[in-house]
């Protein structure tokens, strides 16, 4: 039996302006299994923000349901920039969550070593403030201080989009490894098809704020069934030719 993390049932959400109504989220019904990486692909606009926003709850869902199986569930931004204090030291940010859970200082600093170690930083970048890092680097921290919350299930959203090719690379090779590892689970968002074939065990393509496709993500590159699906793969076979 394969174990929830988490539930989407049956999900709608709008946006109001005014008196304008936004349908974003139409009946998205899905679960995200204890240690996998679920993809979910489409493009710009059509809901993927959206959707992990009203998973944490910072968009409220008008009709269907939303269970957690975990507790504190983190997200990863494209842009770690806005979610890492920038007037603290690196070192400071990662003890941050294990102070909110009582930790004493000396076991603070082990587990804060141990998490550097794993995720790539070294004890030079500890010392550093946020925007002292490299984009890839500071992307290291987000995934450190969301491990550190003990958080079993990742909501990653575009992590690696706003990092050139090698970094892009190195981070989601980090990603995978950290996974293997800790067996967490993630929800992995992206645009890039590419991306979401080498990171993810499963796939949801999403399109105008629908899933049209789910499946395992051998087959629905080898046998696309939705006609959306067909299509952003043959766009994304353009851009590499
Ligand atoms: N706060 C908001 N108020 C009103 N409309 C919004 C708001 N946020 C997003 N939208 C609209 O909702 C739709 C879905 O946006 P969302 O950001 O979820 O898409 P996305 O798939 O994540 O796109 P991207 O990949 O560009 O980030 C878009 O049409 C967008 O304009």
């Amino acid at each position: 039996m394969m174990e929830p993390v988490l539930e989407v049932k049956h999900v709608s959400a709008s946006y109001r302006e005014g008196k304008k109504e936004q349908q974003v989220l139409k009946d998205i019904d899905f679960t995200v299994h204890k240690n996998e990486i679920l993809g979910l692909v489409g493009e710009s606009g059509c809901g993927k923000t959206t959707l992990s926003k009203a998973i944490l709850g910072f968009v409220k869902v008008q009709d269907g349901e939303i269970i957690h199986h975990t507790r504190n569930p983190q997200m990863i931004f494209q842009d770690p920039y806005s979610s890492l204090n920038p007037s603290k030291r690196v070192a400071w940010i990662l003890e941050e969550p294990l102070r909110m859970q009582k930790i004493p200082k000396e076991e603070r600093r082990r587990k804060v070593l141990a998490m550097a170690e794993k995720t790539g930083l070294s004890k030079e970048h500890l010392k550093r403030r946020p925007r002292e890092l490299s984009g890839g680097q500071r992307q290291r921290v987000s995934i450190a201080v969301s491990l550190l919350q003990g958080s079993q299930f990742i909501i990653a959203d575009e992590p690696v989009s706003a990092l050139d090719v090698t970094i892009q690379r190195q981070i989601m090779e980090l990603i995978i490894k950290l996974q293997e590892e800790m067996k967490f689970s993630v929800l992995f968002i992206s645009h890039d098809l590419n991306v979401i074939y080498q990171m993810c065990d499963r796939v949801m393509v999403m399109r105008d704020g629908k899933i049209v496709e789910e499946g395992n993500v051998e087959e629905v590159f080898a046998s696309p069934k939705a006609d959306y699906t067909k299509e952003l793969m043959a766009a994304t076979l353009d851009v590499e030719v």
